[in-house]
């Protein structure tokens, strides 16, 4: 019979526990049991990080199981908050999103890692996807938008009312496709996609905004410059096959991957290398052939 070294401690501990020469982590779970009374997660965090990095549980795994939702009470709270939605449920994110303060006061403490300690490692790419880029896409006020929806929606006239409806109806089948939005200046190009934008981030959806210029992004709520959001070389004329400055673990690679539409507004003025960069970063991305990774892609302006 082989025994694997980690097995053979198990047996140890157990039979030291067994025997009464070891403790066990009781006294732990009674001390995280107070604390989980005080309405401060980030205290219970505290107590927990100095507990797992200080004083050796046996089983921190344990532990941690017992008063995870404790001490992920705050994140969830901002969350739900920043989203407008109260229906959000604790998720492996917003485990992680604890996990992460945990380390960090770990590594302060004693200077040791989580799975130094025997807790798994926090996955610190999807912190950042889910903390910063990803939440800027759905953090909009959802009364505002639902607001102007209801102001602007009968003002359009019948043909734009054609165009946001089929917009609506594309975006939700998530079938990918390009759309051109080919219309006069002044006519209420901006007018339209803003109140296709209101309505996607109204159900909670992500609808990416990108302009070819700065000014052009002002016009649009969450609008970003091409060029900053998709991360895209500046050697564009001399790169022959220039692709966007997205790696897959990536912030900004989550929210490509997870957007329902993508508006290119005043696209006639950006360079043809740029919309074929972003071809070949959404079809990698979503690892998908389809014409740009099988995104909804609508390309506004005045061809
Ligand atoms: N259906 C509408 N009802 C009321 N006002 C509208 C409507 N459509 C557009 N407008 C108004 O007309 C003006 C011009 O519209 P908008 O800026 O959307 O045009 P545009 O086609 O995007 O122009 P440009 O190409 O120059 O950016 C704006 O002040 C907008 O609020």
């Amino acid at each position: 019979m082989y025994i694997t070294p980690m097995r053979l401690v198990e047996f140890i501990q157990e039979a030291g526990q067994r025997l009464q020469l070891l403790e066990n982590d009781d006294h732990w779970d009674q001390t995280l049991n107070d604390a989980i009374i005080s309405p401060y997660a980030h205290q219970i965090r505290t107590l927990f990080s100095l507990i797992i990095c200080t004083c050796f549980p046996l089983n921190p795994i344990d532990l941690w199981i017992k008063c995870k939702d404790y001490m992920c009470d705050d994140i969830l709270y901002q969350i739900r908050n920043r989203m407008g939605n109260l229906n959000i449920q604790i998720s492996k994110e917003i485990y992680n999103e604890a996990l992460i303060p945990i380390e960090d006061i770990c590594l302060i403490m004693s200077n040791k890692l989580l799975i130094q300690v025997g807790l798994t490692a926090p996955n610190r790419p999807m912190h950042d996807a889910f903390n910063k880029e990803v939440h800027r896409e759905k953090l909009y006020d959802l009364n505002t938008l639902k607001e102007l929806i209801q102001t602007n929606l009968p003002l359009l006239n019948e043909q734009k009312k054609y165009v946001f409806d089929t917009l609506m109806k594309v975006t939700n089948d998530e079938t990918g496709g390009i759309y051109f939005l080919d219309a006069l200046g002044g006519t209420g190009k901006t007018f339209l996609i803003s109140l296709i934008l209101a309505k996607l981030r109204s159900q909670n959806k992500i609808a990416l905004t990108l302009t070819s210029s700065g000014i052009a992004a002002t016009l649009l709520e969450g609008g970003r410059t091409a060029h900053s959001a998709l991360k895209l070389p500046l050697n564009m004329q001399s790169n022959k096959t220039p692709t966007c400055n997205i790696s897959k673990n990536s912030a900004m690679a989550k929210v490509l991957q997870q957007c329902q539409l993508i508006v290119w507004d005043e696209c006639t003025m950006a360079y043809k290398k740029s919309l074929e960069a972003l071809n070949k970063t959404l079809k990698d991305l979503r690892s998908n052939h389809n014409r740009f990774g099988g995104t909804m892609v609508l390309l506004a302006g005045d061809f």
